[in-house]
């Protein structure tokens, strides 16, 4: 039927529903999103029937040293007497070094863990911390119905989730800037109500050679903000004025804040990182893997503004291999090293030496 959502668009209201903390359901479990529980809905789901469980990462699991019994991810049997303070001080690292005695946990195994996983990368994907409170249910149509709850197909949820929404072409129009005035902007949206991406397009590059490209993800402590602790104001700008001076270029700006675990995510690792933890520890306590960005999408704008090959400007290994593995031709890696300071020298560092960066 022409008007009923599909799965796709299910998603992205699951999203919206977990961010305002309105539970999902998916498939035949009742999804919570920790970050955003509340005491009422919590006092309600422990008057239910069956054991509810609080799913963490496995990395998460590792900080609290519960068992992950389930490859990526634990499932910590809530107690009866669970409160709101004991899901937040499981699913958030903050109070980590201040109270550290959180556990023992007891985790289960019994059954597939397949729901729970997906409900981790819903709640991932909503840029919430990947914590979710979970109860199976016996009739979970007719409890959807009940509470007008949004409920999504789990098996085409957790395809969705792993794959690249299709973008699209919005518009694009005539933007002069400081590095160059023969400027364009393109806007791309996803199919899938994600967060839009843009292109800057700079003068009028042949689309037979090699384009000079920029992949930059978005950053507003750096880029807006002009913040020390990273390089990323430094290397947008830089990266701009090599193309405005060699008269063509193509920077694509990615909205996948702090690699991917969005902005408020990003700012809870920094306060860990001011408790002596380096990014890349920072990104495991709260429970996400060191990069959680899908540089995919950079080749899909590419391949939609008529391009197949680049000389890349990076220091990062894993966007020229993605171009690679994506069709995108690397003719060149162009190095971008610029904006080192006292500040985020160790930063860099880290980079080298856990992410590979080149120096
Ligand atoms: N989670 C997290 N994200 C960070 C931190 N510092 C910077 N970021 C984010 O990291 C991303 C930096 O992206 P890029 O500029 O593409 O940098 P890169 O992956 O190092 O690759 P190149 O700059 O191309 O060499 C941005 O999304 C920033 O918001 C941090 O300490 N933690
Ligand atoms: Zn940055």
């Amino acid at each position: 039927m022409p008007f009923t959502p599909d799965v796709t668009e299910m998603l992205a209201r699951a999203r919206a529903d977990l961010r305002m903390g309105v539970p999902v359901i998916l498939g035949n479990i009742l999804v919570l999103a920790a970050e955003t529980l509340t005491e009422d809905r919590l006092a309600h789901m422990m008057t239910l029937d069956g054991q509810a469980v609080l799913a963490i990462t496995a990395r998460r699991a590792q900080t609290l040293k519960a068992r992950a019994y389930d490859g990526t991810l634990a499932r910590i049997l809530l107690p009866s007497d669970a409160t709101l303070k004991w899901v937040h001080s499981i699913a958030d690292p903050a109070d980590d070094l201040s109270a550290p005695m959180k556990g023992p946990f007891i985790t289960g195994r019994e059954g597939s863990a397949d729901l729970h996983e997906t409900a981790l990368n819903l709640v991932k994907s909503a840029r919430l911390l990947p914590a979710a409170v979970i109860l199976a249910l016996d009739h979970p149509a007719a409890f959807a119905a009940f509470h007008s709850l949004t409920a999504v197909d789990s098996a085409a949820a957790a395809l969705l989730l792993q794959a690249n929404s299709p973008l699209h072409s919005v518009v694009h129009a005539r933007l002069p800037m400081e590095a160059s005035d023969a400027g364009q902007l393109h806007v791309f949206r996803p199919e899938n109500g994600g967060e839009e991406h843009y292109a800057i397009e700079i003068g009028r590059p042949d689309r037979s050679a090699p384009v000079l490209c920029r992949l930059h993800s978005a950053c507003f402590t750096g880029d807006v903000l002009g913040s020390l602790k990273c390089d990323c104001g430094p290397q947008l700008h830089a990266a701009m004025i090599q193309m405005g001076k060699a008269g063509s270029g193509v920077l694509l700006y990615l909205n996948q804040e702090g690699r991917g675990i969005g902005l408020a995510n990003k700012m809870r690792a920094y306060s860990l990182q001011d408790q002596g933890f380096d990014t890349v520890e920072a990104n495991h306590r709260l429970g996400f893997e060191d990069d959680e960005r899908d540089f995919r999408l950079g080749a899909d704008i590419l391949k939609k503004m008529g391009f197949s090959s680049v000389q890349l400007l990076t220091n990062n290994p894993r966007k020229v291999d993605m171009m690679a593995h994506s069709g995108i031709t690397v003719a060149k890696r162009v190095p971008l090293a610029v904006g080192e300071n006292p500040h985020n020298a160790k930063y860099l560092a880290t980079k080298a030496s856990k992410s590979g960066h080149f120096l």
